[in-house]
């Protein structure tokens, strides 16, 4: 069996061109231009980079964007102030804060601080609790893009055994959140799991975020088994790889995300989605989805 290859730029760019008639649609009925505010702290060059996706990604469809760079001494205070000047801005309808910060500051009390309208990272608490009883106002990017090729593919998540390898915050647990949400039967696998083969063999759905290349060989992935790659490893000669050995997998799996052009696609776009829909919410709402919902 040789598995059909998704191309998630080409799903990417599907979604985009829909995205982008949204906003044409907000502009020209309510006068509303979406706009994203990313929040760079120092100058970690992998996350410059992805922050040069972001804002290359909200031209694309539209989104207006300011790019705030704080330096790598700025304090929690200074950052927590920036936060909340953008929070009580009505024109500025998503805020992010690009991770990881450095180390002096705290992530929670930032992540936190967003306002829950705002939150298109989808990473405050409310948010993340919201993903045990199905409602958060908005999905994390990385987990919702992974449901996104799901469905672009017409693959059945519900009944199918899925197995997620990785346990992290923004990725693991919110994708083992969602597809459960989705019925299907979730197991999740991390560093301290012993015999990862067991778990993996029997996966329907294999979701790898783990951030170890070559982690999931073929021996270990049930004949058929769509594979889900979210791992993102840059290798000391420059190369890109996930955590699943591509070559050998795909001549086992039925589906295969390929890395690069697979999953990470999708992050970005699920953050344009999440900023066209906080849009949308404060041109039409007369309450905020956070006070309907609580
Ligand atoms: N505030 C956030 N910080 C971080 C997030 C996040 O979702 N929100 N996720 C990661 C990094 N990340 C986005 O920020 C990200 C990673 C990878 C990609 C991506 O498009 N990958 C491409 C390849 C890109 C390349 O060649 O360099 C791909 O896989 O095709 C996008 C976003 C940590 N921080």
């Amino acid at each position: 069996m040789t598995a059909k290859i998704i191309d998630g730029k080409a799903i990417a760019k599907k979604l985009r061109a829909e995205y982008h008639a949204r906003v044409d649609v907000l502009r020209s009925r309510y006068n509303v231009t979406p706009a994203l505010v990313v929040i760079l702290v120092g100058d970690n060059p992998a996350s410059q980079s992805y922050v040069r996706g972001k804002i290359a990604g909200c031209k694309e469809v539209g989104i207006r964007s300011e790019l705030v760079e704080l330096p790598a001494s700025t304090t929690e205070e200074q950052l927590l102030e920036h936060i909340e000047r953008l929070n009580n801005d009505a024109t500025v309808h998503g805020i992010l804060v690009q991770l990881p910060l450095p180390a002096h500051i705290r992530v929670s009390s930032v992540l936190e601080k967003i306002s829950v309208e705002k939150d298109v990272d989808g990473f405050h608490l409310y948010n993340m609790g919201g993903l045990v009883t199905g409602n958060t106002v908005f999905s994390p990017c990385t987990p919702y893009g992974v449901q996104k090729i799901l469905e672009h593919e017409n693959i059945r998540v519900e009944g199918q055994n899925v197995v997620v390898v990785g346990a992290s915050n923004i990725v693991g647990k919110p994708t083992a959140l969602m597809l459960m949400q989705q019925d299907a039967t979730v197991v999740i696998c991390h560093k301290k799991t012993r015999d990862l083969g067991h778990f993996t063999l029997l996966a329907d759905i294999l979701v790898v975020a783990a951030g170890v290349p070559n982690l999931i060989v073929p021996q270990i992935v049930k004949t058929g088994a769509v594979v889900i790659d979210v791992g993102f490893n840059r290798l000391p000669d420059g190369r890109i790889v996930g955590d699943v050995d591509f070559e050998g997998v795909k001549e086992k799996a039925s589906y295969i995300t390929p890395v690069p052009g697979g999953v990470g696609q999708m992050t970005v776009t699920m953050l344009l989605h999440n900023t066209i829909l906080s849009a949308e919410r404060a041109a039409t709402a007369t309450t905020s989805p956070f006070r309907r919902r609580a």
